[in-house]
C-alpha cells in the first residue's frame, strides 16, 4: 500500500466537557482529495487546527510525510509542506498579490529580505512568485493589494502561497464559503488539476463540489469518524444520510 502523506490517529480534542474531536483517524493519500464533511460544531475546523498546529490536541498522534509532527509548531509545520488555508484569510491584505507570494517563497528560502536592496526588484523572490501567479490565474492582478481582489481571488492567492511554499499536502477549510455559483465553479475546476500538485484535505459543506472533487470522503458526527469511503459509497450510506446528507445525498 502507498504511505499516506498525512496520518491522523485518534485524535481527541475536549473544550471543557465538549469532545470536539473525539478519537479521529484518517489519512490523506498521494493524488488524492480527501473530503471532510459533517454538520455545523461537528469538528472539522478543530481537527485541522490540530493538524496544523493551531490547537494543542489532548491525546492522538500526527504524523506528516512520514515523521511525528505532534511536537512542532505551525510554522515548522508549515515549513515542513503543510500548506493551509483557512475560513479567515492569512494574507496581508494591504501587501499586492505579488508581494504576498514572495513573502512565501522568501520564508521557503529562508532568507531575509535584504535591507540594502528594494524588494521589488530582487529577481531570486519576483520571478519564482510570478511564476506561481501565473499558474493559478493571477497574474494580470499581481500588482493590486490583497484587499483590493475578489474572494475567490484571495482564495487563489492563498494557494499560490500554499504552493510558493512547495506544500507536500493542501488543509483547505471551506475553500467555497461566500462564493457565487461561477466562483465555486472556477475554483472547483483550479482544485481539481491541484491534488496533482499534492493531496488535499478538504473541509466543505458545498456537496456539489465535494461529490465532484472527493476521492474519498469522511463523515465527522459529534467529533467522531461515522464513514470514510467513495462519493458512491457515502451517498448510499443510510447511517449517513440521516445523520448529515439527507435530501443531498
Ligand atoms: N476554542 C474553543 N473553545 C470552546 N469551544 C470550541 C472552541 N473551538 C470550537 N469549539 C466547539 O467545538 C465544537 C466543534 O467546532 P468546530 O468549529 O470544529 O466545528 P465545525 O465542524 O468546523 O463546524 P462548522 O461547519 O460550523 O465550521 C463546537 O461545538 C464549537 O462550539
Amino acid at each position: 500500500m502507498v504511505e499516506p502523506v498525512l496520518q491522523i490517529n485518534n485524535l481527541t480534542k475536549s473544550f471543557g466537557a465538549l469532545r470536539a474531536t473525539d478519537g479521529v483517524s484518517i489519512d490523506l493519500r498521494p493524488g488524492e482529495i480527501h473530503a471532510l464533511i459533517g454538520p455545523n460544531g461537528a469538528g472539522k475546523s478543530t481537527l485541522i487546527h490540530q493538524i496544523c498546529g493551531t490547537v494543542r490536541p489532548d491525546s492522538g498522534t500526527i504524523r506528516f510525510a512520514g515523521e511525528d509532527i505532534g511536537a512542532l509548531n505551525t510554522a515548522q509545520r508549515a515549513q515542513k509542506g503543510l500548506g493551509r488555508t483557512f475560513q479567515v484569510s492569512s494574507l496581508a491584505p494591504e501587501f499586492s498579490a505579488l508581494r504576498n507570494v514572495m513573502l512565501a517563497v522568501q520564508a521557503k528560502q529562508g532568507s531575509s529580505f535584504g535591507f540594502f536592496r528594494p524588494v521589488m526588484r530582487d529577481r531570486s523572490l519576483v520571478d519564482p512568485a510570478m511564476a506561481i501567479l501565473e499558474r493559478v490565474g493571477l497574474a494580470d492582478r499581481a500588482r493590486l493589494p490583497a484587499a483590493e481582489l475578489s474572494h475567490g481571488e484571495r482564495r487563489q492567492l492563498e494557494i499560490a502561497m500554499a504552493l510558493a511554499l512547495q506544500s507536500k499536502a493542501f488543509l483547505l477549510d471551506e475553500p467555497m464559503a461566500g462564493m457565487g455559483p461561477e466562483g465555486s465553479k472556477k475554483l472547483t475546476g483550479f482544485l481539481d488539476a491541484l491534488r496533482r500538485e499534492a493531496p488535499i484535505l478538504l473541509v466543505e459543506h458545498d456537496m456539489d463540489a465535494v461529490f465532484a472533487l472527493a476521492d474519498r470522503i469522511s463523515v465527522l458526527v459529534y467529533g467522531k469518524v461515522i464513514a470514510t469511503g467513495t462519493v458512491d459509497e457515502i451517498r448510499s450510506n443510510p447511517t449517513v444520510r440521516t445523520a448529515y446528507l439527507g435530501d443531498h445525498a
